[in-house]
């Protein structure tokens, strides 16, 4: 039987710790944790991730700070944002939505937050942290951290001797979760669009890990039978059975035929996805609880 993975019941209980841990760092310092999320521009998917992760910010009992820009702001503009965040001392975690409109240089105004107060685990200093094994001081990028709470709930902590296979090289989610399935001692393959023959590296996968964006690319027999596979795909697709001009969200995964064959898998919605407003929550405690001398709780 296969294991539907269910990742809105994984973020509620990070969510319920989180506001726990919060709401104890309140009473010790008198301080709740501060999280300030910027967007810059009119691109809806990213108007509404925004305003669930401040919703869910303030639910866990944070000081909760949107700045929405509009789409012709200069990078001056964004990154004078930053460093005044930066320094304000109420604001433990700082997050800028992506994309951010083509002519503004995100990666500068990436590196352009403290590492400290990167809650999105992006800057340098944090993926570097990540890469030599220092899981005490860095923070981790809130996707893969949250794919890899689902991981574990089935594989548990040590993943010594399973092949993993991440499909997909991005910083924000690809390099950061190979790194988190090497650190648990799975044996890691990255593959990507110049790969030569994605299917055999998948059909070789205990752990199977999409994130191409591509729309239901993985198919039943890239899946080794009883692997788990874990989507990270979020594709709008036309759904013409719902009526003109409308749409369904489909992961990277074709989950229909994937999950007669898989031991274990994560749908799309209701998989991966809210794992990352989840993790944001709990980077956002972790850098506040840092920031007031204190040990940070862990997820
Ligand atoms: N600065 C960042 N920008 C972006 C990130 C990020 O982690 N940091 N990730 C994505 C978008 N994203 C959060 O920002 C995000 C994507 C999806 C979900 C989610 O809960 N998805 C639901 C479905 C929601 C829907 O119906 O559209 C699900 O999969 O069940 C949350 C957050 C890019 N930008």
């Amino acid at each position: 039987m296969t294991t539907v993975i269910d990742g809105k019941q994984a973020a509620a209980s990070v969510i319920e710790a989180v506001t726990a841990a919060a709401a104890a760092l309140e009473r010790d310092t008198g301080r709740r944790p501060g999280l300030a999320v910027v967007i810059v521009g009119n691109d809806p998917a990213s108007h509404a991730y925004v305003s669930s992760k401040s919703r869910m910010a303030k639910q866990c009992g944070f000081k909760s700070v949107q700045h929405t820009l509009a789409e012709e702001t200069s990078q001056e503009t964004l990154m004078a944002l930053v460093a005044e965040l930066n320094a304000d001392a109420e604001i433990d975690g700082v997050l800028v939505q992506l994309p951010l409109p083509r002519h503004l240089d995100s990666d500068a105004v990436i590196q352009s937050i403290l590492p400290e107060k990167d809650v999105d685990g992006l800057h340098v200093v944090n993926a570097g942290k990540l890469a030599t094994g220092d899981a005490e001081t860095g923070l981790v990028s809130c996707t893969p951290a949250g794919a890899m709470i689902l991981v574990r709930q089935i594989h548990g902590r040590d993943l010594s001797g399973l092949n993993a296979l991440v499909i997909g090289r991005s910083n924000l989610f690809g390099k950061p979760m190979a790194q988190l399935l090497l650190a648990a001692n799975a044996t890691v393959t990255i593959g990507h669009s110049k790969s030569r023959d994605l299917p055999a590296l998948a059909r070789n996968a205990d752990i199977l890990v999409a994130a191409v964006g591509r729309a239901e690319m993985v198919k039943a027999d890239w899946v080794k039978p009883g692997a788990t596979v874990i989507d990270v795909g979020i594709n709008r697709v036309p759904a013409p059975d719902k009526g003109e001009g409308k749409t369904r969200l489909v992961g990277d995964v074709a989950f229909a035929e994937c999950a007669p064959v898989a031991g274990a898998i994560s749908p799309v919605p209701g998989g991966v996805g809210p794992m990352t407003i989840a993790m944001l929550m709990a980077n956002t405690v972790i850098a506040a609880y840092r920031a007031n001398g204190k040990p940070a709780p862990k997820f």
